[in-house]
């Protein structure tokens, strides 16, 4: 269901084989960040359809198991001899270097955390112009003792005498160490070097090619069609629609579900500001009794996503048929403005955990229809917002702080009803108006505002007792939402924000901060 996107893989694209790494979506990162265009595989997929994808270079990415413990994740030995450039790191670089005739065992040598490198072949292709002593940061218990036959060992550590090797005429490289973390201080010219120097890439992608490649894409997937894009006024669908608009104009139409669990004026604000900016045809649909009454009664959070991921589907069905009185083809489409991590937190990488179902991947009930148009989701938030800058979309939709899909429905923590719906929809907004006045609105990442309502505590207001409810200010800092810490901001405004939600917001009498880094926490409560 998930995997019908348009997905297809561009010219000169670096797959990333992703065998459970901690950081496989980092060092897709780090690729495009050399311009070079990057996406993530399964290392589940077999080798004659990864070669399918014609990719230009493969990367072998780190992972958790040992390459000689039974049922580990293993390779074909055919993606070496099928004349692609190659490059294994950590976990990878083991995996060629057995697959390939070398050794690896757990001989004692273990390395964590920052270890000084030795290179010992200067010209070599991925250290010529790097220092003979540089810092990598490593994460390993295994070891190559023995490279393979035809290749050239090209560094060394204290306890690793084989901690990189190459074959030049193969174009096959490994390196025991992670360049693609930024502790290893010249891991991204390591990685350039494999990129322009081994797979001979040029650095010519960028932002501009997503949008070019994305609209021949949609095209080619739509073709005469109509589609549907969800918008909710945040970043993603912003930069979606504005993508699907370009390639399909008057094929598209914009559907915004007020599901009753919107802050207060954003609706009338999509209303305004969207079309104003875009000219996207859009249709405002009020679902929210609909969304209320599924929601009754359930406090668990996961249900609570399941319901609501669900209940975005059916009104998009709605507005289908809607859509379908008017003259026209088939409406076979929806557009999504899903990003990488939501696809990863929800359980889509490989061998990876279900943190949280988001309502637009996890969420999504069985029995769909639509096919899925989703042009970003291979990207992180910040290169969305490159795009749409580049598409013209102006800064207040793409710098806006993000709001998750399922709303304020997941920052109750408990049932939600229409009174606390109400009550946290007035503490959200004094928080973001308040924070919007003391100029945090970009150094702040978003702040949820949440509700405890199974919590009670003691209050005195007015010389009498109150028995209310405590609000939990979750200010964040972030670049892509796989990491936060929390913000450290002015007490001045936590003051402001604090005292007006208590004298303003009945049946709250006391405010709070949560001081928890992601991980352990995530940026919601639910
Ligand atoms: N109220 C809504 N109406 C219609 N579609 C929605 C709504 N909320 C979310 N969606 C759909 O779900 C997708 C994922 O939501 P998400 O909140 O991650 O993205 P966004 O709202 O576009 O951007 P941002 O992360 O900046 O909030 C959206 O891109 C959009 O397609
Ligand atoms: O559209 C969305 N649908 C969802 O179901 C969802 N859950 C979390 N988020 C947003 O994702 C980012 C990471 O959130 P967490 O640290 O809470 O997992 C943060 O920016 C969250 O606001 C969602 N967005
Ligand atoms: N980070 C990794 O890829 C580790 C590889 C392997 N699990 C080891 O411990 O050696
Ligand atoms: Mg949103």
């Amino acid at each position: 269901m998930s995997s019908a996107t348009n997905a297809a893989a561009a010219p000169d694209t670096v797959l990333v084989v992703d065998f459970g790494a901690q950081y496989a979506q980092l060092i897709a990162r780090r690729v495009r960040e050399a311009r070079v265009y990057s996406e993530i595989v399964p290392s589940t997929m077999p080798v004659a359809e990864m070669l399918a994808k014609n990719p230009a270079a493969i990367i072998l990415s780190g992972g958790p198991s040992s390459v000689y413990a039974e049922g580990a994740p293993s390779l074909d030995r055919a993606l070496f001899d099928a004349g692609v450039p190659v490059f294994g790191m950590c976990y990878g670089f083991q995996l060629m270097a057995t697959a390939l005739g070398g050794t690896v065992d757990d001989n004692g040598a273990r390395e964590y955390g920052r270890t000084p490198l030795t290179v010992s072949k200067a010209d070599s292709t991925l250290f010529e112009g790097t220092p003979a002593e540089q810092p990598v940061w490593m994460s390993h218990g295994d070891a190559c003792s023995a490279a393979p036959e035809g290749f050239t060992v090209t560094a060394s550590t204290d306890v690793v005498p084989v901690a990189a090797f190459e074959n030049d005429e193969k174009k096959l490289y490994g390196v025991q160490y992670h360049p693609e973390v930024m502790h290893s201080t010249h891991g991204q010219q390591v990685l350039e070097h494999f990129l322009y120097r081994g797979a001979g890439l040029k650095p010519d992608w960028t932002t501009g090619n997503v949008i070019e490649e994305q609209v021949a894409a949609i095209r080619a997937q739509v073709g005469d069609k109509r589609a549907i894009c969800g918008l909710s006024g945040g970043v993603d669908s912003a930069v979606a629609a504005a993508l699907v608009q370009k390639a399909i104009g008057s094929q598209l139409t914009c559907v915004y579900v007020d599901h009753g669990l919107m802050r207060k004026g954003e609706t009338e604000q999509v209303e305004k500001d969207f079309v104003a900016a875009t000219g996207a045809n859009l249709k405002v649909v009020d679902a929210s009794e609909r969304f209320l009454k599924a929601l009754a009664g359930v406090s668990d959070p996961e249900t609570k996503r399941k319901i609501i991921g669900r209940e975005f589907i059916r009104v998009f069905e709605q507005a289908q048929l809607e859509i379908l009185q008017e003259d026209g083809p088939e409406v076979a489409f929806l557009v999504q403005g899903t990003l990488y991590p939501d696809v990863v937190e929800s359980g889509g990488g490989t061998g990876t955990a279900n943190i949280k179902s988001h309502h637009n991947v996890g969420g999504l009930p069985d029995d769909i229809e639509f096919e899925l148009v989703e042009p970003l989701r291979q990207l992180f938030k910040d290169e969305v917002r490159a795009v749409g800058a580049e598409l013209g979309l102006p800064d207040e939709i793409v710098q806006r702080q993000p709001f998750p899909g399922p709303g304020l429905g997941i920052r109750i923590v408990g049932e939600v009803t229409k009174d606390r719906l109400d009550l946290l929809r007035e503490a959200d907004a004094i928080a973001r108006e308040e924070l919007t006045a003391a100029g945090l609105d970009r150094d702040i990442w978003q702040c949820p505002v949440v509700l405890l309502a199974g919590v009670r505590s003691v209050g005195v207001q007015g010389d009498g007792r109150t028995y209310g409810h405590p609000i939990v200010l979750r200010p964040v800092s972030s670049e892509d939402a796989m990491t936060a810490d929390w913000t450290r901001m002015p007490y001045e405004t936590l003051a402001k924000i604090s005292t007006r939600i208590t004298n303003e917001v009945a049946d709250v009498n006391r405010v709070v901060l949560d001081v928890t880094s992601k991980p352990p926490g995530t940026i919601e409560w639910e």
